[in-house]
């Protein structure tokens, strides 16, 4: 049973186990599949790719972040898989971040879930046992990049409409402790204290120069890329690099575990705060007239 901080995400968010699908690859691998995260199994491999399907934008609502954690942890005890592709089935967008929607016009009990979702998908990636290479076919926002950033290596389509960082201080908010942790860890204090500050959005040449990427290709190679990437890490002896993979993240990650609790009160009541709440839709507003 999946559960999110000893309870089960199936009855918190209201999403029916009925609403999965279970069937056979062509190659005997079990295929999984929600409403929004799509599973494609190499078996023969042990490589599962996950393709994020919330559209138009796949902004991290509850729902999406529960089927997603669910996703991954049947991933992680399931022993056919040594690593995980995460990409889009979104054109044009890798994920929007964190869905607004969900920190607007809410109640403080509905704050506290989300996050308590939000810290969850976090650890469930930074802290895998298996390889996660990120296949970002898109715009990687705020909460995009940070999913991005949580895994092993990152490759990014080469188009420039497809901008990546932690732009949370354009919207008037704050990128967490963790996620400013994960940032530094990525590219370092004095790029990550600027890129932050400024709310900086990366387009790909930018994005490679700064370590914010670790390749940058064209979009029609970006899943070949990622497999033969793949290959390279999955050459290592699973006991070596994950023991590595831990000593190097540990730290990072138990700097939120210690705080869980704490970090939800703060972002709940920095969130229920009327300026940041009027910050937010005003922002929610100039997105839908950008179209118009
Ligand atoms: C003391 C401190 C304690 C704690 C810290 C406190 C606070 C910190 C909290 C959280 C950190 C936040 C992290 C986040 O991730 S916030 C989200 C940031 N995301 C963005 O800024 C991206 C916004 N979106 C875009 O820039 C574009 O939509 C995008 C480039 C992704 C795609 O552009 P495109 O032109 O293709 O689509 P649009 O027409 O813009 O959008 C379509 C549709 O989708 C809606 N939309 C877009 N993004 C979001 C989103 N993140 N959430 C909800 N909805 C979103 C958009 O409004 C359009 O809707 P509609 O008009 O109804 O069709």
């Amino acid at each position: 049973m999946a559960l999110l901080a000893g309870r089960t995400v199936l009855l918190r968010a209201g999403v029916r186990l009925g609403a999965e699908a279970a069937t056979r690859g062509g190659n005997g691998a079990r295929r999984f599949a929600s409403h929004r995260v799509l599973v494609e199994p190499d078996a023969a491999a042990g490589i599962a790719t996950i393709k994020l399907k919330n559209p138009p934008v796949n902004s991290l609502s509850l729902e999406f972040l529960t089927e997603l954690i669910i996703c991954l942890e049947k991933l992680e005890n399931d022993k056919t898989f040594r690593g995980i592709i995460l990409t889009s089935d979104c054109p044009g967008i890798f994920s929007a971040g964190l869905d607004l929607r969900e920190m607007c016009g809410k109640n403080p009990a509905h704050y506290a879930e989300y996050w308590r979702a939000v810290q969850e998908i976090w650890l469930k990636l930074y802290l895998s046992n298996m390889v996660l290479v990120a296949a970002i076919n898109g715009a990687s926002p705020a909460g995009g990049c940070l999913m991005a950033l949580t895994c092993d290596y990152r490759v990014l389509a080469d188009n420039p409409r497809y901008r990546i960082g932690l732009n949370e201080t354009l919207l008037g908010i704050i990128a967490p402790f963790w996620f400013k942790d994960n940032l530094v860890n990525t590219i370092g204090h004095r790029a990550a204290d600027r890129a932050l500050q400024l709310g900086l959005l990366f387009p790909p040449t930018e994005a490679l120069q700064v370590g914010m990427v670790d390749q940058v290709v064209p979009e029609d190679q970006i899943h070949s890329t990622a497999l033969s990437v793949m290959s390279q890490w999955l050459a290592i002896p699973d006991h070596a690099r994950q023991l590595t993979k831990s000593m190097m993240r540990k730290a990072t990650a138990d700097h939120l575990i210690k705080q869980r609790e704490a970090d939800i009160q703060n972002f709940v009541s920095f969130i229920s705060k009327d300026s940041i709440q009027k910050s937010l839709q005003v922002y929610l507003e100039k997105l839908k007239q950008k179209k118009h």
